[in-house]
């Protein structure tokens, strides 16, 4: 879940004198698939064994530095905290090849089946084709959640969350509480899911038929693989859960990076040194645009320092500019503007009012003509300015709409609201500061 970060050498295995005993790693056999004793995914049922998880692991050779822990100050969410100091470059945490799951390894193991229900799966959408590495991990949770208590992985199994809050979770009534970018973002992560849900009911692979109609459980199992996984590009990409190692939370400043040897085994690093009482956290994504971690994982970082730019109906000025979302930002503290973003609501007016104009102003953002890009500027800077205060406005007074639709809505039956209305919050605030500064613009 840190896709950003590059793989690197895996470390030499930690001394065992340093790190808590664990017995000698064994390859976990293989599940028959046969039910009995099922973990209750439903909401209601949210009680996680946590520590029982982290025996589990540590029987299979799982270790941690000394002062390593499971914490939670809500018995709902769990990370990861150290109690003792840990020196930049150690490694925090070793997750067994033995007990990580891996995209490859599970084609192996599943064989035709598998390669059937994928096949079925591409034919929907051959976009989908990317996200078969989270099939398969998705395919493999099911298979063990269908083995119930009979399952190696039972007591991780019964250490996940049962709620999730991300777009996968979310009903029409909760897009229609969203600004548009996050609406589409959030819809997409759900559409997948589908997709994959009508892939898996078509009977290729060897899951019970209990399990195939349920959706909350499908659901479940996609959520989890979605929320935990750590992906790796070298020697080929593929998409691996560690157990323990998927508790660590998500920060825009990571003290720890997740890393995978050629065997598969897994070491967590601290990138820094590391005070005791700190929580241990890595990058699940890139940190100056809180939407798609709100939309996949479904919580708003704390940290958050900008957010993209909301014109998505300058869709079009953005591609032919060749900009990415990355370069239109907008400061959440300050309110400030990244440059590019006047550049496209500039390019759209002049397209509408003066093609010719448009044409030369979209050959200097081309060649970097910084000179000719100012001199347009500052002919047009009414007009932009106008433009760009229209639309900060507009955004502010739908962001008001949507909250107060959220807020009507009962807690119980949507308990996506207070991250709905968290997401909301941050770009008013973050608008209300960049209406500020246009209005003193003129
Ligand atoms: C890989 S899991 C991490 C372990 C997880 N906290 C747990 O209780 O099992 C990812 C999930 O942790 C939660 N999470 C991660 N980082 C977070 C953060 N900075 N703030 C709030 N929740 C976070 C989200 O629910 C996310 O979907």
């Amino acid at each position: 879940f840190s896709p950003g970060l590059p793989r690197r050498a895996a470390p030499a295995r930690p001394g065992s004198a340093s790190f808590s005993a664990g017995r000698p790693s064994s390859r976990l056999p293989v599940s028959s698939y046969q039910s009995t004793g099922l973990i209750d995914v439903s909401q209601s049922n949210n009680q996680r064994d946590v520590y029982t998880m982290e025996q589990w692991a540590a029987q299979y050779g799982m270790q941690k530095a000394p002062g390593v822990e499971l914490y939670s100050d809500d018995d709902a969410d769990w990370q990861l905290l150290t109690q003792a100091p840990i020196a930049a470059g150690s490694t925090v945490l070793f997750v067994p090849s033995s007990i990580v799951l891996g995209s490859n390894n599970i084609a192996m193991e599943m064989g035709n089946a598998l390669t059937q229900a994928e096949a079925a799966l591409v034919a929907m959408e051959q976009g989908l084709a990317e996200r078969l590495p989270l099939f398969r991990l998705m395919i493999k949770i099911l298979a063990e959640w269908d083995a119930g208590a009979d399952s190696p992985y039972f007591p991780w199994l019964n250490s996940l969350p049962k709620q999730f809050y991300n777009g996968v979770s979310m009903t029409d009534a909760c897009f229609e509480c969203l600004p548009p970018y996050a609406s589409i973002v959030s819809m997409n992560e759900r559409n997948a899911y589908s997709r994959f849900l009508n892939a898996v009911r078509q009977g290729f692979v060897p899951l019970s038929q209990n399990t195939i109609n349920d959706d909350r459980v499908v659901k479940w199992a996609y959520n989890v693989a979605l929320t935990r996984f750590h992906e790796v590009w070298e020697p080929t990409r593929q998409k691996f859960i560690a157990p323990m190692a998927d508790m660590l939370n998500h920060s825009a400043e990571p003290n720890c990076e997740i890393v995978f040897d050629a065997e598969g085994n897994c070491y967590v690093q601290a990138l820094y040194d590391i005070q005791p009482g700190s929580l241990l956290t890595v990058s699940y994504g890139d940190p100056t645009n809180p939407t798609p971690l709100f939309a996949k994982y479904g919580f708003l970082t704390s940290d958050c320092k900008t957010i993209f730019c909301k014109a998505i109906h300058l869709d079009s000025q953005i591609k032919e500019l060749g900009y990415e979302y990355q370069d239109l930002l907008f400061q959440y503290e300050t309110g400030e503007i990244a440059p590019k973003v006047w550049d496209i609501f500039l390019y759209e007016l002049l397209q509408t009012n003066d093609p010719n104009s448009a044409d030369q102003f979209y050959q200097a953002c081309k060649n970097n003509d910084e000179g000719t890009k100012q001199q347009y500027h500052d002919h047009y800077f009414q007009y932009t300015l106008e433009a760009l205060k229209n639309h900060v406005y507009t955004i502010l007074g739908d962001v008001d709409q949507l909250n107060m639709k959220a807020q009507s809505y009962d807690l119980a039956t949507h308990p996506r609201v207070p991250v709905i209305l968290a997401h909301n919050n941050l770009v008013r605030d973050t608008f209300s500061r960049t209406a500020v500064l246009l209005d003193q613009m003129g």
